[in-house]
């Protein structure tokens, strides 16, 4: 059954002409998408993130398709009140209109997601109104394109002011409903945010933007390796994690766990 009360992205594009900002974070599972909307979080991304974050590969090139219905089947179950956004994950939406509505179809139908996130701005504007006239809402996404990472020579911080406002306003034209501006100065990103009338969704991109977004792991603390300058830990979850397993393990060791109360007569 479709969650009513969610938020719909009529009201998403609202809150930039209100002035409230938006915030939104990853989730890729039941658990973690039920704690995020239920702190009242306005969107949650499926995002394909998840490739390094939960697979533990080198980049967000290798999952596929079938990999992030999966996860946003989990995710869909779990969100009451956030609205649901599902990255496409490369190539999904690169060989052409028809196969981008199949597989954006496919997210729509199968996961009680309401929108899907694609990497792009100027150079997939068919794509995105081709989506928007089959009335898949599309957020879409430039700056630093981490599917793209080849191409660009590394997670850089992208500078090329007339090529990223020329992406920003091409997206909206195309009929996205939001966009992620990814890596780029502050100015860049708070000029794009005053040209356009869709919110912009910024992450490494300064506090001009209509919203901001993040991987929760990295929000928790959780993840491991280099973070990024954007990244704020806003929790120890590694160090909770390990002292809850050391305290385990040394309590079975020493025999105080299980307790009488633990067990069955
Ligand atoms: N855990 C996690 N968090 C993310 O934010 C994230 C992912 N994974 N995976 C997909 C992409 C990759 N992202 C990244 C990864 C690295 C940098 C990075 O190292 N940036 C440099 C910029 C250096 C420069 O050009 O000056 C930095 O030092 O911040 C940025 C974005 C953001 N996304
Ligand atoms: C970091 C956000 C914007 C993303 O695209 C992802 O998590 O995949
Ligand atoms: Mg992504």
């Amino acid at each position: 059954m479709a969650k009513p009360s969610r938020i719909t992205v009529p009201r998403f594009r609202a809150m930039k002409r209100e002035g409230q900002k938006i915030t939104m974070l990853t989730a890729y599972d039941y658990p973690t998408a039920r704690l995020v909307d239920a702190a009242g979080i306005e969107a949650i991304l499926v995002g394909d993130s998840l490739s390094m974050v939960v697979q533990g590969n080198e980049n967000t090139l290798p999952v596929s398709m079938d990999e992030m219905i999966y996860h946003a089947e989990m995710v869909g179950r779990a969100v009451d009140h956030a609205l649901v956004v599902v990255d496409m994950p490369f190539p999904s939406y690169h060989l052409g209109a028809h196969r981008a509505i199949e597989n954006a179809g496919r997210i729509l139908k199968e996961t009680r997601c309401q929108a899907v996130k694609l990497e792009g701005g100027a150079e997939q504007a068919g794509v995105i109104s081709s989506l928007t006239a089959a009335g898949i809402p599309v957020m879409a996404h430039v700056g630093l394109r981490p599917q793209s990472v080849h191409q660009l020579g590394g997670y850089r911080v992208q500078r090329d002011r007339r090529g990223l406002l020329a992406d920003a306003q091409s997206a909206e034209a195309a009929g996205a409903f939001a966009v992620v501006l990814e890596c780029i100065p502050n100015d860049i990103a708070d000029a794009i945010t005053k040209k356009l009338t869709i919110p912009t969704i910024g992450i490494g991109a300064g506090p001009k933007c209509d919203g901001q977004v993040l991987v929760l792991h990295d929000v928790l603390g959780l993840s491991t390796g280099y973070m990024p300058r954007f990244v704020k830990a806003y929790a120890d979850m590694r160090g909770e994690v390990g002292r809850a397993v050391a305290a385990f393990r040394d309590e079975v060791r020493e025999g105080q766990f299980p307790l009488p109360e633990h067990g069955y007569e």
